[in-house]
């Protein structure tokens, strides 16, 4: 751990944001019942509010996990007036990144599979959960739901995520794995 590594602990609600002055993202555990978490940074595809082709979305910690209330919109439509399928994974893959702030480890998506039950509908207001399902050592399993106003479940998600130190971000020579 050098002094760059981003930071873990406990984090107040809207007391500070997820970007140190260096700009290195940090993930702090965030307690349940506050406001809205920080995004990843500021660009992030799934959460980044200075991104315009992002999704913007906003999520909050409970007492389950995460949530976030989300309406795809135009940009993201797949069929006729039905969201991509790559853009519902986008937003799962994000929200499942929320997780880390209550682990306050920095982790990535070893494994992603969604169940597409229904379509997902633009302009349409939906919830979406997610949770740790297990923790085993580095290995993160994570499940997540998308409902819509009628409590119907039209998507679910489990994703693998394991926990990674800094240097993967600093690192540009990785190496496939073959499985
Ligand atoms: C400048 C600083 C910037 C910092 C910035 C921070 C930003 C933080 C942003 C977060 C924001 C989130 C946003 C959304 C989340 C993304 O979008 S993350 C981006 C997408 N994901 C990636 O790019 C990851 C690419 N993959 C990799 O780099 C490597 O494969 C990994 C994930 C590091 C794993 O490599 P590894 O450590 O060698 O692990 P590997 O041996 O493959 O597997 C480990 C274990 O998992 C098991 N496993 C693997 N696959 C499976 C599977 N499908 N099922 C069951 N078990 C499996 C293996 O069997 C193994 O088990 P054990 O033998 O240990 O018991």
């Amino acid at each position: 751990m050098t002094e760059d590594t981003p930071r873990t602990g406990t984090h107040e609600p809207g007391s500070e944001p997820c970007e140190a002055e260096d700009s290195i993202p940090t993930f702090p555990v965030v307690a349940s019942g506050s406001a809205d978490l920080p995004p990843h940074h500021d660009h992030c595809l799934g959460c980044g509010p200075a991104n315009p082709h992002g999704h913007q979305l906003r999520v909050r910690r409970d007492a389950h996990g995460v949530h976030a209330h989300h309406r795809f919109d135009s940009r993201h439509v797949g069929a006729p007036t039905i969201a991509h399928g790559g853009a519902v994974a986008t937003v799962l893959d994000d929200l499942f990144g929320f997780l880390l702030y209550t682990v306050g480890e920095l982790a990535v998506t070893r494994h992603l599979a969604i169940d597409y039950l229904a379509p997902v509908l633009l302009d349409t207001p939906y919830t979406l959960r997610a949770h740790i399902h297990a923790r085993d050592g580095r290995k993160l399993h994570l499940r997540a739901t998308i409902e819509n106003d009628h409590a119907h479940v039209v998507t679910t998600a489990t994703a693998l995520f394991l926990i990674v130190d800094i240097d993967h971000f600093l690192t540009t020579t990785h190496q496939p794995h073959h499985r």
